[in-house]
């Protein structure tokens, strides 16, 4: 059983120092059933308020919450049934797993057989039918993080809602428990609400992704179209990394290439298709450093190597635009194969990039 969720004109004001300021403003969302979206965005940006306003934990400003079409805006949190993971997924140490995960029913004053088999369930979704007699400090912390997912899944929500559930575990448990979230959530086809300002694991885990940028809503699409198209500079640097090359569009081809002019230097883009500039206007151009080459001329511009640091897999050198008023550094990174030739620092190079892997964007 699947749920769809519809966020309506949600907005949520708080006063702050004693001003007013609005931590969401005016969210419009849909949520397919069975879709795993994920809210991505700095500290501070709302991700939060909004999954609190959609538990129940808040209430909106104004806007309407709306789950299979009902409106749910006004209905309390432990009527909603709704499931929530955390960050701080305290489990009880005192109890063993399978009392754990009985918990919640228990509290319902479910127990008994029809009980028992739910928990084993649960924890069967979670890969830990054989843990069931431990105890929390006798699991790893991915086995404890799926003991509190198993807790919240025995009740059979109709949403999942999980905010941060990763940050407490180390680097290399973060990257398995996305693949193992990822894989429960698909096998039980359950709605899932996710929240980070992990931009990784936002493209990795998500069906889509949405932006959110000081309350609001800067660009929703799946996890490609976001890095491939963003609809912002805000979108187009924190998904990923982004060079933002600042021009004018001059033109735009019967192919739809922008004609743009950086510096009195001609570079040829694809354009934006979510915030594409009017020409003759001032614009950005968005380059990733992974598509930017060196010396094949082609839709170049003449740029000075200033700092080249070796990765390992990949060498990314750091350069500037010889004599512009823009003083920026730019970002190219290039594979380490064998064979690769290792340019010097100082060094003036033609920085160039097949015109399909830019793109102008209003900015
Ligand atoms: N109860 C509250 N009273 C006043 N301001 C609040 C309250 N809750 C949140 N805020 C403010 O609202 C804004 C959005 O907070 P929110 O927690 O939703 O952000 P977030 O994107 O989830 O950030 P983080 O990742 O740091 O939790 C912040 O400026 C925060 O300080």
């Amino acid at each position: 059983m699947s749920v769809s969720l519809t966020l309506k004109n949600i907005s949520r004001r708080y006063v702050k120092d004693n001003e007013e300021f609005m931590a969401v403003n005016n969210v419009n969302l849909e949520v397919n059933p069975g879709e795993f979206l994920t809210f991505l965005g700095p500290s501070g940006c709302g991700k939060t308020t909004t999954l609190r306003m959609i538990a129940g934990f808040e209430t909106p400003t104004s806007g309407q919450i709306l789950m299979d079409g009902v409106d749910i805006t006004h209905v309390p949190a432990n009527e909603r049934g709704l499931g929530f993971v955390f960050q701080n997924y305290a489990l009880f140490p005192h109890m063993k797993i399978f009392d754990n995960v009985a918990y919640g029913l228990k509290i319902r004053g479910e127990t008994g057989a029809s009980a028992a088999k739910k928990v084993r369930e649960a924890l069967d979704m979670v890969g830990l039918s054989k843990e069931e007699q431990r105890y929390p400090n006798q699991l790893s912390g991915g086995q404890q993080q799926r003991v509190a997912l198993a807790r919240v899944l025995v009740l059979r929500p109709k949403l999942l809602l999980m905010d941060e559930p990763l940050s407490n575990l180390d680097a290399k448990l973060r990257l398995h428990m996305r693949t193992e979230i990822r894989r429960i959530q698909k096998d039980i086809g359950i709605t899932c609400l996710y929240v980070t300002h992990d931009q990784k694991e936002a493209l990795t885990m998500s069906d889509r992704i949405m932006v959110m940028n000081r309350g609001h809503i800067d660009q929703l699409g799946t996890p490609m179209k976001l890095y491939e198209d963003p609809a912002t500079p805000f979108v187009a640097d924190f998904i990923g990394q982004a060079n933002l090359i600042r021009g004018k569009l001059q033109s735009v081809d019967e192919q739809g290439l922008g004609h743009f002019v950086v510096d009195g230097q001609m570079l040829r883009a694809r354009m934006g298709q979510q915030n594409p500039p009017a020409v003759g206007e001032e614009a950005l151009l968005v380059v990733r450093p992974e598509n930017l080459r060196m010396n094949e001329k082609d839709n170049g511009i003449e740029m000075r190597i200033v700092n080249r640091l070796f990765e390992g897999d990949r060498i990314d050198y750091h350069v500037v635009l010889e004599g512009s008023k823009q003083e920026k550094t730019f970002s190219m990174s290039v594979p380490f194969l064998p064979g690769t030739e290792i340019i010097d620092i100082d060094t003036s190079v033609n920085v160039s990039f097949n015109p399909q892997a830019g793109v102008l964007i209003k900015g």
